[in-house]
């Protein structure tokens, strides 16, 4: 035999023996595989690859949602998940017995400090309490008033510069100044979270100097998005390289980002007895071991922080204003509310004046949240024991979780779910314990109503519920609540429409230093604004690319001072 027919014939075996192996496993996932009685697309039941390539292109929440609308309330997204859009899922997995789910290992591709993960990261459930029970400190009831101050001058900063036309301004085709309100309430929110956590401002919105941070932070959490739905490119790093190249080193010079901003919080250590998050975080023990962080975990919590408390709270602040600068009678109502309440600007400060005085403006905002969750995808827990989820068998070791951008449209929990209508939460009472209604309910309309409020508030989950759920929820509500009751006193705005939604407005680029321009940017590269509506998203949606956190680029807003009547 010739040694190139030897060489054929060695290639023949390995391509017979490869392709062997890949038909078995395929049989495997389609038939005996436990989830194999799941309905899904073909190549989502074959392969992991149709997650990470919509991880990648950031529509994973819109393609979550096409699969419920297709197959149901289950769906196998993957070979070894299953996505579901029930309130009954939601509470199963996330708040139900503690001992059926863990964290699962994609939450191994978030720590920013190999080896420490976060309070986010951290999967064994007693290290997670350890590190909970130490970061509770610093979102304590007197942390959060400590807060306020900062959280204040933030938002002053903020409604002054959406009356500044001469900063942070394009011109559209027609002549209207137009802000992009998304670039805005990120500089907001990351201020916000720098005076919080590290004593200083990142000063975003009075200069440009520290806005290049804004792409990097979305970069690091889209990388790990795609590295936590793909645990293999932790391990073949080439293959990241190639393949997600700029996420990758975004991702690194965020983390050397954040380390040189929370080392020099360490440096200042109590000067000038500032109480920001570090310093509870620096202070705070766990009652139970008497230790606090050390140095490696103080980088990745601050490193998460960045993450959690910046990008969460500019997408629904800029949602929120997106919707009411799209529902102008909403918008009217509640600035009526607003400006009959307070004489001054000056007298609008978090707290129940607002959210008892106002229900309207917590129902704005939980609207907005409903529509563009700022964390839209799924979150995905392992199931260490058989359990049955909603009716559904699932075996131990399978990955399943709640879609929340799906679940927030899902008509069993939603009268008319893909319309905008804030007043769906204030219908059935303000009460958050929905049980309480039934007692009191007396006619079919009232019913019909406490039903309707009750169903949608057991859909509804953005910041997630159990354990596991969002620590900075009341420092979230408390930024967001007043920020929108000041703008609304101030301004009348709305969204800029110079062309239809959906069907593209006006070109905008950004100029060598990231800055946001009209026409073209940097390069001659010219983007459209609002250019196209995806599949499984509304006319009018605020739309998110889900980086894990929602990025988000819009929408382009006119804000007027108010008119004094
Ligand atoms: C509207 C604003 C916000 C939303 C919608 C939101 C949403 C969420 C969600 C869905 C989770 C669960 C993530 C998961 O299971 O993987 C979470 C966790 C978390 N969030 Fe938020 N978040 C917001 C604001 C904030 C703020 C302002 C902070 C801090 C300053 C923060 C800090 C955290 C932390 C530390 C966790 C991890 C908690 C744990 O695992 O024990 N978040 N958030």
């Amino acid at each position: 035999m010739s040694l190139l027919e030897t060489i054929v014939q060695f290639v023949t075996l390995v391509a017979a023996f490869v392709g062997g192996f890949l038909a078995l496993a395929a049989f495997y996932r389609l038939t005996l595989h436990p989830l194999a009685q799941y309905p899904g697309p073909l190549l989502c039941k074959l392969s992991s690859i149709p997650d990470v390539y919509h991880a990648w292109k950031g529509d994973r929440h819109l393609h979550y949602y096409r699969l419920h609308r297709k197959y149901g309330s289950v769906v196998r997204y993957a070979p070894n998940k299953v996505s579901f859009d029930t309130g009954a899922a939601l509470k199963h997995i996330y708040s139900g017995n503690k001992k059926e789910f863990i964290k699962s290992d994609f939450y191994e591709g978030f720590p920013a400090v190999k080896g420490f993960p976060s309070v986010h990261s951290a999967i064994i459930k007693s290290e997670h309490a350890k590190k909970k029970r130490v970061m509770s400190h610093a979102f304590s009831e007197q942390a959060l008033a400590s807060a306020q101050p900062y959280i204040m001058d933030k938002i002053v900063q903020l409604c002054d510069l959406l009356g500044d036309n001469t900063r942070d301004t394009v011109v559209t085709p027609s002549g209207k100044p137009a802000k992009m309100i998304s670039r805005l309430t990120s500089y907001f929110s990351f201020d916000v979270m720098g005076e919080l956590c590290f004593g200083k401002g990142f000063d975003m919105l009075t200069s440009a100097d520290n806005r290049f941070a804004l792409r990097m932070t979305s970069n690091a959490a889209h990388r790990h998005l795609v590295y936590g739905c793909f645990r293999l490119l932790d391990k073949l790093p080439f293959i990241g390289s190639y393949f997600f190249g700029h996420i990758v080193e975004d991702r690194k010079k965020f983390v050397e980002y954040s380390r040189a901003v929370a080392s020099k919080r360490m440096a200042l250590g109590d000067e000038g007895h500032r109480k920001d998050l570090f310093h509870y975080l620096m202070h705070a023990t766990d009652p139970e071991t008497g230790k606090g962080f050390e140095r490696n975990e103080l980088l990745s919590e601050s490193n998460l922080l960045i993450v959690a408390g910046s990008d969460t709270t500019a997408t629904s602040l800029a949602g929120c204003l997106h919707y009411l600068g799209l529902h102008p009678d909403v918008r009217k109502e509640l600035t009526r509310q607003v400006r009959a309440q307070f004489y001054s600007v000056d007298e609008i400060h978090s707290g129940s004046t607002l959210t008892k005085g106002i229900p309207l403006l917590r129902a704005c905002i939980d609207e907005s949240m409903r529509l563009s969750p700022p964390v839209p995808g799924v979150l995905p827990r392992t199931a260490l024991e058989d359990v049955v989820i909603d009716g559904c068998k699932i075996p131990k070791g399978c990955d399943v979780g709640v879609s929340t951008w799906s679940m927030h449209r899902n008509p069993k929990h939603f009268v008319k779910p893909l319309e905008y209508d804030p007043y769906r939460w204030l219908r059935g009472g303000q009460v958050d314990d929905s049980s309480k209604y039934s007692d009191v309910a007396q006619d079919i309309d009232e019913k019909a109503a406490l039903n309707e409020t009750a169903n949608a508030r057991a859909g509804y989950a953005p910041f997630s519920i159990g354990t596991r759920s969002c620590i900075g929820r009341a420092l979230a509500y408390s930024e967001l609540d007043c920020a929108v009751a000041r703008i609304c006193f101030m301004y009348d705005f709305e969204v800029c429409l110079e062309g239809k939604l959906g069907s593209g407005v006006f070109g905008y680029g950004y100029d060598d230093s990231d800055e946001f321009v009209a026409g073209r940017g940097k390069g001659g590269k010219i983007n459209e604004w609002d250019v196209k509506k995806r599949d499984g998203e509304e006319i009018g949606t605020f739309r998110l690319w889900d980086h894990f956190a929602g990025e988000k680029e819009g929408s382009m807003m006119v804000f007027a001072h108010a008119k004094k009547e």
